[in-house]
């Protein structure tokens, strides 16, 4: 039985990566509005789209928050005086996760500003779907470093920072006085805790054809976070950083739009049963199961059958909704129903195929 209480968002300080757009953003939308103490950093390669989400975000604001000193958005790369720092709950800093310096730097950045991550939502990634043969070597190598690079850089530099931020932590929290009203104060008062989230996808139990620039990566993700889930039991780390993993269906974002441009029809068919919902929606859908004190989460019914089918050695006991369930459905789905089912997709592959070559002929012969 799991209780809620496992995900707050009040008294954080949380790193969003991909937060220039899509659930990113919607997460950065959610907590400066649902909370007043927590401080946000938003990071993502494009400067200019921080700016702009960061004053969007401030100019919206649902709730009315201390007078802000101005209404400039603040880059941590540049100074501020520390009665503007400390008025301020968002902030950005471009950094290319791809790259293992600049996470570094991200890194020393957070730590120079008395920033201690929380909570860290790894929402950089993003497909290009296509045939494999149509694919440019750039738009693999993209893939890659979007889709798995970005995951090693970020979970590589915080194991390996952890000693540091727990004694900044430490250390800020003796100077701060008790009364201190600043979210870093606050989380500084009680032992430094870290809980990444990472971001895979439905199509990592179920790679299939148009996915090939980034299904692999996703499920190349979910065996390293099996990996670093057994490493993390280490008396090193005494459980103070919580690794969850979400597994989305569809959902309309930035990415989403941008990506059916290319989608192959086969590709649209296959993925018919997870139908896209609103970023809104799968942000709250993914706030309400990691509050319940699941850490392997879905956004929808067939992502929950997908990961029922996809138990075995990879699933660590009690970490999804329902796991006793999963396991006994997805016994009796692998034995009687996916081989009906391969069947079908097969068949529904080889007909995408005649049709498009019978297309392709047709069109020879007009031409
Ligand atoms: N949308 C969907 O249907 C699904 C999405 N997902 C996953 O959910 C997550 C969020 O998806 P979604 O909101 O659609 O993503 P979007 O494509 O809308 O946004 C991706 C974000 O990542 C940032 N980004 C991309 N590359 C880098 C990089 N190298 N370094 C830093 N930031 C980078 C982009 O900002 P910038 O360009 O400024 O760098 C952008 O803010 C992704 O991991 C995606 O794979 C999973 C299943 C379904
Ligand atoms: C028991 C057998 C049942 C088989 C049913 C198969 C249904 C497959 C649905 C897969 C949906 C994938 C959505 C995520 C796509 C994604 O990550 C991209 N949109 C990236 O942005």
């Amino acid at each position: 039985m799991k209780f809620s209480g496992h995900f707050p968002l009040e008294d954080q300080v949380v790193l969003i990566t991909g937060g220039s757009q899509g659930l990113g953003k919607q997460f950065a939308y959610k907590y400066f509005n649902e909370t007043e103490r927590t401080k946000i950093i938003l990071v993502s390669r494009s400067d200019n789209k921080l700016y702009n989400v960061v004053r969007d975000i401030e100019s919206n604001q649902t709730k009315p928050q201390a007078e802000i000193n101005n209404n400039e958005p603040i880059c941590l790369l540049n100074e501020y005086p520390d009665d503007l720092f400390l008025n301020r709950r968002i902030f950005y800093l471009p950094c290319d996760l791809s790259d293992f310096k600049e996470v570094d730097k991200l890194f020393g950045t957070l730590l120079e500003h008395r920033l201690y991550p929380t909570v860290i939502l790894n929402c950089v990634g993003g497909s290009i779907p296509k045939h494999f043969k149509d694919l440019t070597p750039e738009e693999l190598e993209l893939g890659i470093d979007q889709n798995y690079k970005s995951v090693l850089t970020l979970s590589h530099t915080l194991l390996n920072k952890f000693n540091q931020l727990s004694n900044s932590h430490k250390s800020f929290s003796n100077s701060t006085s008790s009364s201190s009203t600043t979210t870093v104060a606050k989380t500084a008062e009680v032992t430094y805790k870290c809980h990444l989230v990472l971001f895979s996808s439905e199509v990592c139990f179920f790679p299939f054809i148009g996915y090939s620039q980034y299904a692999p990566l996703k499920v190349a993700m979910k065996s390293l976070i099996n990996i670093l889930r057994q490493e993390l039991c280490s008396s090193e780390y005494n459980d103070n950083i919580k690794l969850s993993c979400v597994y989305p269906g569809n959902f309309k974002s930035e990415g989403f739009e941008l990506e059916e441009l290319t989608k192959p029809k086969i590709t649209k068919i296959i993925e018919g049963p997870s139908y896209p919902i609103s970023c809104i929606e799968c942000c709250n859908k993914i706030v309400y199961w990691l509050d319940m004190g699941y850490n392997d989460v879905t956004t929808d019914f067939i992502g929950w059958v997908l990961m029922s089918v996809d138990m075995g050695l990879n699933k660590n006991n009690n970490k999804s909704f329902l796991y006793w369930l999963q396991l006994l459905i997805g016994g009796l789905a692998n034995l009687l129903i996916v081989p009906i089912y391969m069947i079908i997709c097969q068949w529904q592959i080889k007909s995408y195929f005649k049709e498009s070559n019978k297309n392709g002929d047709d069109r020879q012969k007009q031409e």
